[in-house]
């Protein structure tokens, strides 16, 4: 498994106003979007193109590079996953959504599934599973463990923030599976949150906190 840490400036930056105690829930939102939005760019490096011939605007025929049709089926985790889907769906407007629910309980830190609806043909899809936070892992392994039960063979991870806990836990489990992220944190907290980290991500992007 690879872990890609995104350096470049423009993701740098945006982070770095995520971080701000007092941002208002407008700005985290938008700044969550826009992270996965060059998360995305970076996550989908890989899919294939192939040429197509067509007529240039001088009637000329000219051959151009288009997506293969690769399938693709983004995966947010509910809510925080959420904020990060119109990022996405900007890069991959063509993309099934599959939405899972789970939320970690506070005092075993265990991930609990609450909702689950898959695309159809999920098996044939590449699954990019999408959430802020990647801390303890177990709602991100607990979420893998669900789609490689409806027969999805490739998946990837975009989270906007990852702790060493989180990335081992998942990569014991998925030893292949890319994670593509702004910032690998320092640590996780006695109550499970990610130090430095940006507090509770669905929270702030609710509005809720
Ligand atoms: O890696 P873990 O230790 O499992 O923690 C990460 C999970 O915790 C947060 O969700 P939360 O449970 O707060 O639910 P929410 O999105 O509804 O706020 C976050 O968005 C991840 O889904
Ligand atoms: O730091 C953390 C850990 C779990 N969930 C969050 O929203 N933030
Ligand atoms: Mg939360």
């Amino acid at each position: 498994m690879s872990v890609h840490t995104v350096k470049h400036p423009l993701v740098q930056h945006k982070l770095g106003l995520m971080r701000e105690a007092h941002l208002s829930t407008k700005s985290f939102r938008e700044l969550a979007g826009e992270i996965a939005k060059l998360l995305t760019y970076e996550a989908t490096q890989d899919l294939e193109v192939e040429d197509q011939e067509i007529h240039g605007w001088n009637n000329e025929t000219m051959t151009v590079p288009r997506l293969k049709g690769k399938k693709v089926t983004i995966v947010p985790i509910l809510r925080a996953g959420l904020g990060m889907l119109e990022g996405v769906t900007d890069l991959l407007p063509s993309a099934r959504v599959s939405v899972v629910g789970l939320y970690r309980d506070e005092e075993s830190l265990e991930p609990v599934p609450y909702y689950a609806k898959f695309a159809n043909d999920i098996e044939e899809r590449m699954a990019l599973v999408i959430d802020p936070m990647l801390a303890t892992g177990g709602t991100m392994v607990a979420t893998l463990d669900m789609l490689k039960e409806q027969g999805c063979k490739q998946m990837k991870i975009i989270v906007l923030v990852a702790a060493p806990e989180g990335i081992k836990r998942v990569q014991d489990a998925y030893p292949d599976i890319e994670i593509f992220t702004a910032s690998i944190d320092q640590r996780l907290d006695e109550h499970g949150y990610i130090v430095p980290g940006l507090g509770d991500a669905g929270d702030k992007i609710f509005g809720t906190r």
